[in-house]
């Protein structure tokens, strides 16, 4: 972590200095919400690139860049980081929070998952940490645009760290929800994205769900993953499995999810903080789980192999 950077003034309007370190589809998101709002942040990416785009039914926002690609290159503490690479990229962009990060920088992990503080804090000592719950879909294309599918929110935790990141979003179109009881939603989030992972077995889009026995696998499987939410001290209703499963009957045929995105172009999966976690944490607490016990190796396999 640098200890004497001098921080960026990238904001002169008492807004946070932000860097956004993987400016991906969720990442570009963020970027977007951010320079409409005036507040640029840096981009800290793998790819070079010019700038980025954001789309969606309301339109296109050019975000300028560049994407900086060496930390050595583009120096300056921030404020605030959003860390929005996937979790399995984590441990290479830790060059990235070593030069943007000083002791009070809040580094904002915009994954999915339970464990993103643990995973992301051995990089960043001293500097609060905090995981957000991303609610909205969004599609890297390959023209490199990225098109978002829903309206940007994020939940926080009602902690002390998270006032920075409201202050960095407060009057653009991300929205921030600060939840008491972190802990159950960001399980909730989990089940949605455990079920989303059968479409990376099946390689079909959010349609599959409308077949009567995905539906009934689907409700199986996230029944187990609440008896797992729940030794894991989440509260949830007995109503959440069939409540997730309708959003899914509710999306767009052709909705994905950034799992099967990865599937797709034979990138490494996120199925161990997605899938595996499942049953992880069902065995510390003897819960079973043989649907995650079978779902998991298969999604590992895929993202793995051999063969
Ligand atoms: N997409 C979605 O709809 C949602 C995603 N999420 C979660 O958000 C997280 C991010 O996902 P998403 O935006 O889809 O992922 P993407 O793959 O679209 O974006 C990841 C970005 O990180 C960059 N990157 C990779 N390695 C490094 C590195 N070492 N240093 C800097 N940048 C790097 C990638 O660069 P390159 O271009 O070179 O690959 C890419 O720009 C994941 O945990 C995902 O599960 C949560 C909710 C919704
Ligand atoms: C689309 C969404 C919000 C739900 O599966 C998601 O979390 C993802 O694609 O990773």
């Amino acid at each position: 972590m640098a200890q004497t950077g001098r921080p960026e003034a990238t904001d002169t309007s008492g807004h946070p200095a932000v860097a956004i370190v993987g400016p991906g589809a969720i990442g570009t998101t963020v970027a977007a919400a951010l320079h409409q709002a005036g507040r640029t942040p840096k981009l800290c990416g793998r790819t070079p690139r010019a700038s980025l785009e954001l789309r969606d039914d309301r339109g296109r926002v050019l975000v300028p860049g560049p994407v900086h690609t060496d930390p050595a290159q583009a120096a300056g503490t921030v404020d605030l980081v959003f860390l929005a690479v996937k979790s399995t990229q984590v441990r290479a962009s830790a060059p990235w929070l070593a030069a943007l990060c000083r002791p009070d920088t809040v580094v904002c992990v915009l994954q999915n998952g339970v464990e993103q503080e643990a995973a992301v804090a051995p990089f960043v000592p001293g500097c609060p940490v905090l995981p957000a719950v991303v609610w909205f879909p969004a599609e890297a294309q390959p023209d490199g645009t990225v098109r978002l599918r829903g309206e940007a929110r994020l939940t926080l935790p009602d902690a002390p760290a998270s006032r920075t990141v409201r202050e960095a979003l407060s009057g653009t179109r991300c929205s921030i929800e600060l939840a008491a009881d972190f802990l159950s939603v960001a399980w909730r989030k989990l089940l949605q994205n455990a079920v989303a992972g059968l479409m990376v077995l099946s390689g079909r889009r959010a349609g599959m769900f409308g077949r009567a026995d995905i539906s009934r696998l689907s409700l199986a499987y996230l029944r187990e993953c609440l008896a797992v939410a729940r030794a894991e001290g989440a509260v949830l209703s007995d109503e959440v499995p069939r409540e997730i499963l309708e959003s899914f009957h509710g999306y767009p045929a052709d909705l994905g999810t950034s799992i099967l995105a990865d599937r797709e172009a034979d990138r490494p999966l996120e199925w161990d903080v997605r899938n595996g976690v499942v049953s992880r944490r069902g065995r510390a607490h003897r819960v079973p789980t043989p649907i995650s016990d079978v779902v998991a190796p298969l999604l590992a396999a895929a993202s793995e192999g051999p063969g």
